[in-house]
């Protein structure tokens, strides 16, 4: 996507064929950072301390942090070293695991002298392939809100909640994938950015990101969703994904449950964002078998913000001494799911579903 018109993906090898660069996200909405991943230990922190996040991104970064390991120790234990200290980064997102059995097969056959090349060029693919995913889900997310604008003639209100867009992804996103396309294409549209605490990757990364691309948005409270869908001003509502089971049972940013509740007790379509590495094929039931992220609680009791001088600065929202409990994923049961948009089209949230548009996986 582009930034004041450059275009821009969220992670990329530097000129020297070796160095990864990512945008640093802890510092948007504010600075725009780029930062340097020299090494393992360079990807791993970046997943962990969120400079990336979203589900695909981690994957992409954590394929290129297989290669990054593999400059350095490319022998089998070198290779399964990087493995497990990439995987036990973050739990929740399944393009985690995904990317690195990925590179994991790329590379444990091949000659040690020939693992190195052999991982940056599977992970140029990842980015490749999740760049070309997003963009083929945009078109069919973009054919649904243009059903909209054909049966209303106005502009079609979209509430998204947390960030799905190409930041959390290599490039086009997985939510706003089909926000991106419906707009480019001339339909009107307007996004309802949930604000989505405690760490505010709607109000500081959506709200950025639609601010770049021209996109009309308007940052709401977490809470303020239900209201909205009951007086009409929401015509669907687009969330991402960290992992979706087989049953279509929906993994993504806590509070996306409770938006999904609304929504159907409103009427509103709620649709998810889904490119097919997302969709972990092992797991049936989401609330009984996905591992939720616990982060720490300081996410919850302090909050970034810029001061009127320009200064970006961490302050505390609660009292001394009060415990906070900060879970960053909620389930949502398929049930509640109007429809998964994947790169290979549109599908009920259903084993029968998902096995139609991946037969291979039946
Ligand atoms: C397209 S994946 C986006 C997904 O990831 C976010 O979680 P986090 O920012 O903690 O990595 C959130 O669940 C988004 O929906």
């Amino acid at each position: 996507m582009k930034i004041n018109g450059t275009p821009y993906r969220t992670i990329w090898l530097a000129k020297d064929g070796k160095t990864v660069e990512i945008i640093d996200q802890t510092r948007l909405p504010h600075e725009l950072v780029v930062m340097a991943l020299r090494s393992l230990d360079d990807a791993a922190r970046s997943i962990k301390d969120m400079w990336v996040r979203g589900a695909p991104l981690i994957g992409a970064t954590a394929a290129y942090g297989m290669a990054l390991a593999a400059v350095g120790d490319a022998s089998d234990a070198g290779l399964e070293r990087a493995y497990q200290v990439l995987h036990a980064t973050r739990p929740t997102a399944i393009n985690l695991k995904w990317a690195l059995d990925e590179m994991m097969a790329a590379l444990k056959t091949l000659p040690v002298g020939e693992r190195i090349g052999a991982a940056y060029q599977r992970a140029a693919e990842i980015c490749d392939e999740d760049s070309a995913q997003n963009a083929a889900l945009g078109e069919h997310g973009a054919a649904i809100i243009a059903e909209h604008h054909k049966a209303k003639r106005r502009t079609i209100n979209i509430l998204t909640h947390c960030n799905a867009g190409w930041l959390a992804t290599v490039d086009w996103g997985t939510a706003l994938a089909p926000v991106y396309k419906a707009f480019d294409s001339g339909i009107p549209l307007h996004v309802w950015v949930d604000e989505t605490r405690p760490r505010n990757q709607g109000a500081s990364l959506t709200a950025r990101e639609l601010n770049w691309h021209g996109v009309p948005h308007t940052v709401i409270a977490d809470n303020t969703g239900g209201h909205l869908m009951q007086h009409g001003m929401v015509d669907l509502c687009i969330v991402g994904t960290d992992r979706t089971t087989r049953n279509g049972d929906v993994c993504n940013k806590i509070g996306t449950y409770l938006k999904a509740l609304a929504a159907r007790d409103n009427d509103v379509p709620f649709y998810v964002g889904l490119p097919s590495p997302t969709i972990d094929w092992t797991v049936a039931d989401g609330v009984r078998e996905i591992p939720i992220e616990e982060r720490s609680a300081r996410e919850q009791t302090h909050i970034f913000g810029r001061t009127e001088d320009g200064q970006v600065c961490e302050v505390q929202v609660t009292p001394d001494g009060s415990p906070a409990v900060n879970y960053g994923f909620d389930v949502t049961p398929a049930r509640l799911v109007t429809g998964l948009i994947t790169e290979r089209g549109v599908c009920e949230a259903s084993p029968e579903g998902l096995r139609g548009l991946f037969p291979e996986r039946a």
